[in-house]
């Protein structure tokens, strides 16, 4: 017997508290347990459990010990690339929040939530209709909020599902950016989501300002001041995808032992892919120069004298991690994706695998925002596609007849 009406059901997938504190050297069998750092030592040296065995001679530099496996956390420590042990801290609460996401979202129990929570409509930006958030966007959430809680290092966390940003504590160096479950309108198909970050350091200079300001002002940092923005993506399988300024590094999660290990070291999206990604369906309703883009390069007209083929998720983390991997150009003209916790972090990941994210005018990284829910259209890919895209001008949509879809 389930006893699932008791207890909100994010706390009833396989995540005991036992688990968050193991420190056994016993290979793992029960999924996502993983050690965290805060709740052990709370410093970056802490080796995580092997994902494979192997040696414990270090090979230094990547975090390889030498069996070819390298964890998540091992490459963002002393042996990896040697963050401060803050950031080491934030990003280990991240991951364990995206385990759990990814927990619930592949749960045979996830489409009872909204019975039993009662949440539904409301959320960030006063959204409503198809935008309004769907009871997993709310868990989704709570629980990167409750991570960010517990880590002690973010002083603010601005969301989608929020209206305003959340401050958290007053001496937290960094400042959080999410949209916690991108896709969720997909959720009821199991049709691949994704978590997107980007973390910014708390501006001190505002820290004598009332908090709802500080809050605000934190929030709407330029996406150039990122230090570190990733997704995570729920699909076949749960992809991390990270950047903090050097490279953008993919990491898969190994369900056996609950460790996201590096597995595309470097990414560098090809400078063409042949692949373009948009809702086609409004072709109608695009300016002259987008349309004569797509119809450019589907009939093989481009620059690149292939016809291009046509691939759209409509969940934007997956359609991202293919563009990152294929090339090509993922795009949504109108003025519909979030400039702060969507656009942001995905352009600097995407910018740090070498292509390029724009507003079909300007970088995006160069963006003031100016509110936290601000909306714009968001074109991210390839050096040479979106070079090629932005030469027709006209690419931003303006129409916008009421899609209910
Ligand atoms: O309806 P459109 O214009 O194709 O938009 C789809 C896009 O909207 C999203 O679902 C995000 O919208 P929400 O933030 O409202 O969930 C993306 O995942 C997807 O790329």
């Amino acid at each position: 017997m389930h006893s699932a009406a008791a207890s909100p059901f994010y706390q009833l997938v396989p995540f005991h508290p036992k688990f968050q504190t193991f420190q056994s050297k016993t290979p793992l069998t029960t999924p996502y347990c993983t050690p965290r750092l805060a709740s052990i030592s709370g410093s970056a040296k802490m080796r995580p459990l092997r994902a494979l065995g192997g040696s414990s001679s270090s090979a230094g530099g990547d975090g390889d010990d030498g069996d070819g496996v390298v964890t998540l956390i091992e490459y963002l420590g002393k042996e990896g690339i040697d963050l401060k042990d803050d950031l080491v801290v934030l990003l280990d609460h991240i991951q364990y929040a995206c385990k759990r996401i990814a927990a619930i979202v592949a749960s045979p129990f996830s489409c009872s939530i909204g019975k039993q929570t009662g949440v539904g409509a409301g959320g960030g930006g006063g959204s409503s209709g198809r935008d309004a958030p769907k009871p997993l966007d709310i868990v989704s959430n709570e629980i990167i909020l409750s991570s960010l809680k517990k880590s002690g290092k973010v002083a603010v966390m601005a969301s989608e599902e929020n209206d305003a940003p959340t401050w958290i504590i007053d001496d937290g160096p960094y400042v959080v950016v999410t949209d916690p479950l991108d896709g969720s309108r997909n959720i009821d198909a199991s049709i691949p989501t994704g978590t997107i970050f980007g973390i910014y350091n708390r501006l001190e200079e505002l820290d004598n300002l009332p908090t709802e300001e500080k809050a605000q002002l934190n929030s709407l940092q330029s996406g150039s001041k990122l230090i570190a923005a990733g997704y995570v993506l729920y699909s076949s399988a749960t992809i991390l995808c990270v950047s903090f300024g050097s490279g953008t590094q993919a990491f898969t999660l190994d369900h056996s032992t609950g460790d996201f290990i590096l597995t595309n070291p470097s990414i560098k999206i090809p400078p063409r892919g042949q692949i373009y990604s948009v809702n086609d369906a409004r072709y109608f309703d695009w300016p002259e120069g987008l349309g004569q883009y797509i119809d450019t390069v589907r009939q093989g007209r481009g620059r690149y004298p292939k016809k291009y083929s046509a691939r759209y998720i409509c969940s934007l983390v997956a359609d991202l991690h293919r563009t990152l991997m294929y090339g090509g150009v993922a795009m949504n003209p109108r003025d519909h994706l979030r400039l702060v916790y969507e656009a942001n972090p995905l352009s600097f990941l995407v910018e740090q695998a070498g292509g390029r994210g724009s507003d079909g005018k300007n970088r995006i990284l160069s963006l003031q925002p100016v509110k936290l829910h601000q909306r714009l259209p968001l074109f991210l890919g390839s050096l040479e596609d979106m070079e090629e895209l932005e030469s027709f001008g006209d690419v931003q949509q303006k129409v916008n007849p009421g899609y209910e879809v």
